[in-house]
């Protein structure tokens, strides 16, 4: 069957028809929300709750007129959308790009309600993002803009209410100066324990060890569990990458230090590929200085056909949305796609792949060590306490690990992919903890 002709797609239709939103089938919420539709189905859960999951429930949207460097003013278009908080408070990433549009933010909001539910995390889902390139401007005025969207956002974040955290394009000193802008507004009694209001900060100013790595660390974590049942073993498998920011580079490091070989590599700057391995710390400090990967001197430069078409055990799709169509599918020659960026794979490509025998892990189990370290940052923020980042790795690998077997036993049980068992796994928890709180007439 046509993955964007379900049973799910049309009821996500008509759900969108009534409130007059209108979606194609390449439009990425469209896509999301019928796969989770899909999911439900499987749970034969209340049409109550697919409503509820279909829409967010706040969408803020702000503008930041911000003084640049040399005068002038320009106007910055935020967001921050709530997609459900009955879990806890709404947590998710802030986004800088210059390209990011709203149903983005929306379908990221719905995965981060479904992630955290996945790791059975006290949270609710959200996303933010603010449309600049932050390559483009310079650190001051980054940081004038950060503080504007931080005060136009005002109470709709706090420690208790929505806990932003970085994403694409945003790091801990974004987070930084997010945190002070916001204790600077909050009232004298609770200036202490303000600072919770975003997590992913630098560790001097309440951050936690392992937070920076801990994407990446979680993805292995993933991988440790499930590959021994695919007749895998991480020290021995050759994997290529989308992306080499914080997740990207980070799976390298951490794979590379388990024994894996990291053969080719794509980023906006271009495509490298070197057979007998690149050696990923020293790409890593390439990308630091330069800003990409053209350039590097330990591999060759290739086109975008060839680097997809590189035969690996694992491909890591670690940059945007929808970066692997039905084309680059057609051209993977992997044994295992493993998802770290958030909706990388268009669903005519997950299908075509599941046909010809490639797993997808689904972003959602596969990139949650962000967030749940950032669980473990907001949690010793609220107790006062310093954890190490052995405690911090080893409860880490305990969520992963957990969520892995969750999201296998879901497949199992209802025989289904691994990417509905994992929205299924997470709707069966949201929709015990409705039935539990009643309906509010
Ligand atoms: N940071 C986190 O804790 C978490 C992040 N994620 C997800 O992981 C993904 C990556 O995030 P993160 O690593 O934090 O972001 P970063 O900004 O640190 O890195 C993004 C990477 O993607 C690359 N990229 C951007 N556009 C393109 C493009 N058109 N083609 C190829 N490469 C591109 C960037 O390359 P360049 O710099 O050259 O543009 C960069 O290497 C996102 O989907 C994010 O939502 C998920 C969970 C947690
Ligand atoms: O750490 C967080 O709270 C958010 C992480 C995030 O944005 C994501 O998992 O996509």
């Amino acid at each position: 069957m046509d993955p964007c002709n379900t049973p799910a797609c049309q009821s996500a239709r008509e759900i969108f028809h009534e409130l007059d939103d209108y979606y194609d089938d390449h439009n990425l919420y469209f896509q999301t929300i019928s796969s989770v539709l899909d999911a439900a189905n499987l749970l034969k859960v209340d049409q109550r709750l697919k409503l509820i999951l279909s829409q967010p429930k706040n969408e803020i949207m702000v503008h930041c007129p911000v003084k640049m460097d040399d005068g002038r003013w320009r106007l910055f278009k935020g967001y921050r959308v709530q997609h459900n908080n009955v879990l806890g408070p709404y947590k998710g990433g802030i986004r800088y790009h210059g390209e990011v549009k709203l149903d983005e933010v929306k379908t990221l909001a719905l995965l981060m309600t479904m992630k955290c539910a996945l790791a059975r995390l006290p949270f609710g889902g959200a996303k933010g993002a603010l449309k600049i390139d932050p390559r483009s401007v310079s650190r001051s005025e980054l940081e004038r803009v950060t503080r504007r969207l931080t005060a136009a956002l005002g109470n709709n974040i706090g420690p208790d209410y929505d806990i932003p955290a970085p994403d694409m394009g945003t790091n801990a000193q974004i987070m930084a100066w997010m945190a002070d802008t916001y204790i600077n507004f909050a009232e004298s009694s609770t200036k202490v324990t303000a600072r919770g209001v975003v997590t992913g900060k630098p560790l001097e100013f309440g951050g936690s060890a392992g937070r920076e790595k801990a994407t990446g660390q979680g993805l292995v974590y993933v991988l440790d569990a499930l590959l021994p049942g695919m007749d895998m073993d991480v020290s021995k498998l050759s994997f290529s990458l989308i992306g080499y920011g914080n997740v990207g580079s980070w799976t390298a490091r951490l794979l590379q230090a388990r024994g894996s070989q990291l053969k080719a590599v794509m980023d906006h700057t271009g495509a490298i590929c070197n057979e007998a391995g690149i050696d990923a710390e020293a790409l890593a400090q390439h990308v630091q200085a330069t800003g990409g990967v053209n350039g590097f001197t330990g591999a060759d430069a290739i086109d975008a056909p060839n680097f997809y078409s590189t035969p690996v055990d694992l491909f890591i799709p670690a940059a945007l949305e929808q970066m692997v169509d039905l084309e680059h599918a057609e051209r993977l020659q992997c044994k295992v796609l493993v998802e770290a960026a958030n909706a990388p794979t268009t669903p005519r490509a997950e299908q075509h792949l599941l046909q010809k025998g490639v797993e997808v892990l689904p972003a959602i189990l596969c990139n949650a060590g962000g967030v749940t370290v950032s669980y473990f940052e907001w949690k010793q923020n609220r107790q006062s306490e310093t954890w190490d980042e052995e405690l911090v790795d080893e409860r880490l690998r305990k969520v992963m690990t957990r969520s892995a077997e969750r999201v296998l036993a879901t497949a199992k049980r209802l025989d289904c992919s691994m990417r509905l068992a994992s929205y299924a796994a997470a709707i069966a928890h949201i929709d015990k903890v409705y039935e539990m709180r009643g309906v509010f007439p």
